[in-house]
């Protein structure tokens, strides 16, 4: 009998193979230093998360990467602040190469890197790994949102953290990836501000499991995993937000009825910023002074942030405002490095 059959794949237009993991990681090696910073930081946010790095976990970044010019110009600058303000914060850049969009939309740098509907999604790879090997090159680690869970094979050794985003934390695809992933993994609360799916998500991703996935051959292979050890739960707000003292200590109390590890990690933006980007400063200011007040559960916080703030449209490459965001709207460097170090000037008067 044929494949595909008269009856078969009847809405696929077409499919093109792809280079292997395997290939990829020949093509763009990780370098030691790069392994290094990896390495270093998942154990900085395992310590952090289990209590014995009293700092603050920030992951600060633009909403996505569409220009790689200006994500290592962002970069540098995150860099460098992130050395000045390390007694008190462990910055991983927020480097998001997959965007889930709510109906449709331009899907991020992988699946399409000249924004154009090209969808070269092998060339994307590539942008990706080669960004990824440069800023851990530099003693940046990158976090990311790991949302196709075929991509982790490909980029997963070059990630210090990662989220599984509001839309997908349902999803037992995305579970039974993040009980695979070598990082410390964030569950987002869903787009409707409900906390059990994500409670649901880390109880789930904490197993073993076994599912259809790829090796680094790019074969379809039977994957079995260990479980995630350090999930945590990610407030991002629903039809309200969700970070204030209230809304922090009714996630804890679920957290621990539970009886999954009390982690929080606020994020700033989506809807706890009620989507605009300036207010994210006073969600931070908020949740800072939450761990003055003694708070211990928020172990994290998350920042949209670019080089310019707000976004635009997206355009052709060459009519794009550098720096700005194509996706949500950000922070500008200026007011993201200037709450960061007030956030840490804050925390430094703490007792620890
Ligand atoms: O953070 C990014 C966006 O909020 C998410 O990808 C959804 O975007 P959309 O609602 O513009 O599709
Ligand atoms: C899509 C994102 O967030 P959320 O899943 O919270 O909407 C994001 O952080 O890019």
């Amino acid at each position: 009998m044929t494949f595909p059959s008269a009856f078969e794949n009847l809405n696929v237009l077409s499919q093109h193979t792809l280079l292997s993991p395997a290939q990829l990681h020949d093509d763009v090696p990780a370098s030691v230093r790069a392994t290094q910073t990896v390495t270093t930081a998942r154990q900085a946010v395992a310590s952090i998360l289990s209590g014995r790095d009293p700092r603050l976990l920030v992951v600060v970044g633009p909403c996505s990467i569409h220009d790689i010019a200006a994500a290592k110009d962002y970069a540098q600058r995150l860099k460098a602040l992130a050395d000045e303000l390390a007694d008190q914060l462990f910055i991983v850049m927020r480097v998001y190469f997959e965007k889930p969009r709510t109906t449709v939309g331009w899907k991020g740098l992988i699946n399409d890197p000249h924004m154009d509907d090209s969808f070269d999604i092998e060339e994307g790879l590539h942008i990706a790994r080669r960004l990824l090997v440069e800023l851990n090159d530099m003693g940046l680690p990158c976090g990311t949102e790991a949302l196709d869970p075929i991509t982790p094979q490909y980029l997963g050794d070059l990630i210090a953290w990662s989220a599984i985003g509001a839309r997908t934390t349902e999803s037992q695809t995305h579970r039974e990836m993040a009980s695979g992933l070598s990082s410390p993994v964030g569950f987002k609360n869903g787009t409707d501000g409900d906390l059990d799916v994500a409670l649901n998500g880390m109880l789930s991703a904490a197993q073993p499991h076994a599912f259809l996935g790829i090796n680094g051959d790019g074969q379809v292979a039977l994957t079995q995993t260990r479980g995630n050890a350090f999930g945590h739960l990610i407030l991002r707000g629903g039809a309200v937000p969700n970070y204030d003292s209230v809304a922090v200590a009714q996630a804890e109390a679920a957290l621990r009825a539970a009886k999954l590890p009390v982690n929080i990690v606020v994020d700033c933006s989506h809807a706890n910023s009620r989507k605009n980007h300036a207010l994210q400063t006073l969600v931070l200011k908020d949740v800072v002074g939450q761990i003055l007040d003694g708070n211990r559960s928020i172990k994290g916080v998350m920042l949209e942030s670019n080089l310019f703030e707000g976004n635009q449209k997206l355009a052709r490459p060459q009519d794009l405002r550098y720096g700005v965001s194509i996706t949500d709207a950000c922070l500008g460097w200026d007011s993201t490095a200037a709450s960061l170090r007030e956030a840490a000037e804050r925390l430094r008067t703490m007792p620890r």
